[in-house]
């Protein structure tokens, strides 16, 4: 039988700042170890400052950690690895943003394509697949307009779709609905649960709010001070406690 590797195995991965004012480094990641399987959601929680972007960035190799080092599949990425390689597993990767991160001088079906333009995708076919992608989002009769004239949450459904375009292994998503009012998140978090049961991707979902987490995830790391503090599947049910982060577990659990 074919071993099924994760799709993401972290080890040991530590990143520091220097602190704004010169007199030391902050720890914003210490020594942390994870993995995450083919088709997983996995929600990364935890309260202001605790890493939670620092953790997105270094996965989705945007930024390197001072040490420690990840596996895309079979590929490993540490301080040696030749950077075609890391633009390679980069490619086999998309990122949601919070803020959409539209390009506003282009239309909604240059936005979705551009992706596929930078890997040098002949015309029609790029044109082609973002069309399909639009349908997917449920924008198809947006594509000639401006992002200018979209509402928070059609942007950020064009953004799903630049983010799909290149058939991603890994979807990383930063607090993709906080910019949105709730209806609105829903629309989006059902979409995404579309994307979920369409396409065979793992998403690491950043997220504040646990009816978001709930809804979405598998399992969640909350991270506290740059550390894993917890890492385990979560209950389904809502259940109201003081702290909404502890209530997503049923009894403490070791890392
Ligand atoms: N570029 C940077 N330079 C200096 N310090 C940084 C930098 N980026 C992050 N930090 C620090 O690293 C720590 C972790 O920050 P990070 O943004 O990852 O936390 P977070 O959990 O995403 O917080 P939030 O929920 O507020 O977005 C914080 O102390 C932050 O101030």
């Amino acid at each position: 039988m074919l071993k099924e590797y994760p799709v993401i195995e972290v080890e040991n991965i530590s990143k520091t700042f220097r602190a704004p004012d010169g007199g030391g480094r902050i720890t914003a990641l210490r020594d942390i170890s994870f993995k995450v399987a083919p088709r997983e959601v996995l929600g990364v929680v935890g309260k202001s400052g605790a890493g939670k972007t620092t953790l997105l960035r270094v996965l989705s190799l945007q930024m390197p950690p001072d040490s420690g080092r990840l596996n895309f599949g079979t590929t490993r990425i540490d301080e040696g690895t030749p950077g075609s390689v890391v633009r390679d597993v980069m490619r086999r990767t998309s990122t949601v943003f919070q803020g959409f991160s539209l390009l506003y001088n282009r239309s909604v079906l240059e936005n979705v394509a551009l992706p596929l333009k930078l890997r040098n995708v002949a015309r029609a076919e790029r044109t082609g697949r973002a069309r399909e992608m639009l349908d997917f989002v449920g924008l198809g009769t947006h594509a000639d307009v401006y992002p200018i004239t979209l509402s928070g949450g059609e942007a950020q459904r064009v953004a799903i779709a630049r983010a799909l375009v290149t058939d991603p292994e890994v979807l990383f998503l930063d607090e993709p609905t906080s910019a949105l009012d709730a209806r609105t998140s829903g629309e989006i978090l059902d979409l995404l649960k579309k994307v979920q049961g369409r396409y065979p991707m793992a998403m690491i979902l950043v997220a504040h709010h646990m009816d978001v987490v709930r809804y979405m995830c598998d399992r969640v790391l909350h991270l506290d001070g740059g550390t894993v503090r917890r890492l385990g599947p979560i209950r389904n049910t809502a259940q109201f406690r003081v702290d909404p982060i502890e209530a997503l577990w049923d009894a403490p659990q070791d890392v």
